[in-house]
C-alpha cells in the first residue's frame, strides 16, 4: 500500500498487456504511477493463459507434426516418440513464472510502484483494496480485461474453459471443444494434433463466423480431412458425469436430441469483461448493452479524467492493440506536446489464428468490402496451392490466400491468408496496407522463390474470383 496521502498522477488498474504498458510509458516522462494487479502475478491474460502458453502448445503441436512428416522425408526410423503431456507443462509453467518475475522488475526499473490486490472504485479517482484504505489519483486507467464466458447450462461446471486448458496435467484422449471462435480452433488444432480425439460442436455449420470465408472454408475442411469432428447446428444442452472420469454431453444438431462421452470438454463460447467487483456505478462509468467500457477514440470514458482500454472495451481483442492503445493514452497525458492528439487507429489491425495450418488476416473481409465500396468496384485475387513443404508429402496441406482490391487504383483493403507460414507472412503484408499499397505496388515487388509469400506478388487476371 502506498503511504497514506499519496496521490499519484496515474493509477493503471490492471497489471495485463494494456495496463503495463501504459503505466510504464507514463512513468517515462516522469509521472508518479501506481499499478493494482488483483491476480498476484502480472503479465495478464496474455502471459498467463493466453498468447504465451498457447504459442508453446502450438509450437509442441508443430513439432509433433513435423515428426510425422519427417518419415516421408527419409528419416523413417523416427517413429512415433511418446509426447509427455505433464513434463512440458512444467517447463511452460516454469517460463511463464520467469516472465512474471521479468514484469515485476520492469515495473521497479521505471519506478512504477505495483499493489497488489483488487481493486475496486470508491469514487471517480479513487479505489478501494478491500481493507478500508483509499488510493487516490488524478487520473485512473481501467484495464482490467476479460474472463471466459460460461453457458448456464446443467452440469456447466464439468467443463473446463480456456483457462483450465492450461492447468491440465494429462492429455485427455477424448476432448470436446463448445464453440468455434479463434480461440477453440486453436485449441481444438492442438489437441488433435498431439493425438487426442477432437469433436467441436458450432452453432452454425460455419468456424471462425468473423473471419472471411476463404480462412473459413479452407480450415474447415482440413480440419475433417484430418479427422476433426464438426458437428454442425448443433445446442450443448447439458453435461454429466458417465462412467470413470466421463463426461456426458447431451446435444441438440439440425434438430436431433444426441449425447457423446468425452474425457474433457472445453468451453469456448466467448469473453466477457471484468468488471462485477469494479464498482464502476460509484465513479459513473457507462458500459455498452453488452457489457463493455463505453470509450471515445482517445480512450476516455464518459467520466473525465478515467480511461479505459484493452479487452474489457471489447473492440478487437488482442494484446497488441492493449499495448499500443496504451502507450499512446499516456504518450498523449503525459507526453511531450508532439503527442497532444496520440490515439491509437483501430483500422486495419492484422490478426493470426494459431490453427493447422495456421491463417491471418488484415483489412476487410469480402463481405465487408461489398458493402463499403460496391462488388462492382472490386477486383478479387484468389490463389490455393499446396506450399512446397508438402512436396515429399502424401497428405498436402493446403494454403490458400485471397487479395482484395478496390476502385480503378486497386487499392489493396484485404489480405486473407491461410496455409503453412502465413503467421509470420503477414505483419510486412499489414504494413503495406496501412501505408495503402496498391496491386501495382505489389506486382511491383520481386518475388522471393520458392516460398509461400511470392503467391501474393504474382496474382495475375487468372486469379480473379468470378462470383
Ligand atoms: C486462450 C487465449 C489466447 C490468446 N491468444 C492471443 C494471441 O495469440 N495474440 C493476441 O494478440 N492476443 C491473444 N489473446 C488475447 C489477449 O490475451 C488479450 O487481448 C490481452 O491480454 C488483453 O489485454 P488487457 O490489458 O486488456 O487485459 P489482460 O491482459 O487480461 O489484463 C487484465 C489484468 O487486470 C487484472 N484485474 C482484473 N480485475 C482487476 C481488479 N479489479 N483489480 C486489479 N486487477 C484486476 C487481471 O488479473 C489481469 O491481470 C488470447 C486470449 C486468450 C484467452
Amino acid at each position: 500500500m502506498p503511504p497514506t496521502g499519496t496521490i499519484y498522477d496515474y493509477l493503471v488498474i490492471g497489471g495485463g498487456s494494456g495496463g503495463l504498458a501504459s503505466a510504464r510509458r507514463a512513468a517515462s516522462y516522469g509521472a508518479k504511477v501506481g499499478l493494482i494487479e488483483g491476480s498476484g502475478r502480472l503479465g495478464g491474460t496474455c502471459v498467463n493463459v493466453g498468447c504465451v502458453p498457447k504459442k508453446v502448445m502450438w509450437s509442441t503441436a508443430t513439432i509433433a507434426e513435423a515428426i510425422q512428416d519427417a518419415k516421408e522425408y527419409g528419416f523413417p526410423e523416427v517413429g512415433s516418440p511418446k509426447f509427455d503431456w505433464l513434463t512440458l507443462k512444467n517447463k511452460r509453467d516454469a517460463y511463464i513464472q520467469r516472465l512474471n518475475g521479468i514484469y515485476e522488475r520492469n515495473l521497479q526499473k521505471d519506478s512504477v510502484e505495483y499493489i497488489s490486490g483488487m481493486a475496486s472504485f470508491v469514487s471517480k479517482n479513487s479505489v478501494t483494496l478491500g481493507d478500508g484504505q483509499e488510493i487516490h489519483a488524478k487520473k485512473i486507467l481501467i484495464a482490467v480485461g476479460g474472463r471466459p464466458k460460461i453457458p448456464k447450462v446443467p452440469g456447466a461446471e464439468l467443463g473446463i474453459d480456456s483457462d483450465g486448458f492450461f492447468v491440465l496435467e494429462h492429455q485427455p484422449k477424448r476432448v470436446a471443444v463448445v464453440g468455434t471462435g479463434y480461440i477453440g480452433i486453436e485449441l481444438a488444432g492442438i489437441f488433435h494434433a498431439l493425438g487426442s480425439k477432437v469433436t467441436i460442436f458450432s452453432r452454425t455449420t460455419e468456424i471462425l463466423r468473423s473471419f472471411d470465408s476463404i480462412i473459413k472454408d479452407t480450415l474447415k475442411e482440413e480440419m475433417l480431412t484430418v479427422g476433426i469432428d464438426i458437428v454442425p447446428n448443433s445446442q450443448v444442452k447439458a453435461l454429466a458425469k458417465a462412467n470413470g472420469n466421463a463426461i456426458n454431453v447431451s446435444y441438440v444438431s439440425n434438430g436431433n436430441e444426441a449425447s457423446s462421452e468425452f474425457d474433457t470438454v472445453l468451453w469456448a463460447v466467448g469473453r466477457e469483461p471484468l468488471i462485477q467487483k469494479l464498482g464502476l456505478d460509484k465513479a459513473g462509468v457507462t458500459l455498452n448493452d453488452k457489457g463493455y467500457i463505453v470509450v471515445n477514440e482517445y480512450q476516455e470514458t464518459v467520466v473525465p479524467e478515467v480511461y479505459a482500454l484493452g479487452d474489457v472495451c471489447g473492440v478487437e481483442q488482442l494484446t497488441p492493440v492493449a499495448i499500443a492503445a496504451g502507450r499512446r493514452l499516456s504518450d498523449r497525458l503525459f507526453g511531450p506536446e508532439k503527442f497532444k492528439d496520440s490515439k491509437l487507429d483501430y483500422k486495419n489491425i492484422p490478426s493470426i489464428i494459431f490453427s493447422h495450418p495456421p491463417a491471418g488476416a488484415v483489412g476487410l473481409t469480402e463481405e465487408e468490402a461489398k458493402k463499403e465500396y460496391g462488388a462492382e468496384n472490386l477486383n478479387i485475387y484468389v490463389t490455393k496451392f499446396s506450399g512446397m513443404y508438402n512436396a515429399m508429402k502424401t497428405h498436402k496441406t493446403p494454403s490458400a490466400f485471397k487479395l482484395i482490391c478496390a476502385g480503378p487504383e486497386e487499392k489493396v483493403v484485404g489480405i486473407h491468408l491461410v496455409g503453412q507460414g502465413s503467421d509470420e507472412m503477414l505483419q510486412g503484408f499489414a504494413v503495406a496496407v496501412k501505408m495503402g499499397a496498391t496491386k501495382a505496388d505489389f506486382d511491383n515487388t520481386v518475388a522471393l522463390h520458392p516460398t509461400s509469400a511470392e503467391e501474393l506478388v504474382t496474382l495475375t487476371k487468372a486469379n480473379l474470383k468470378k462470383d
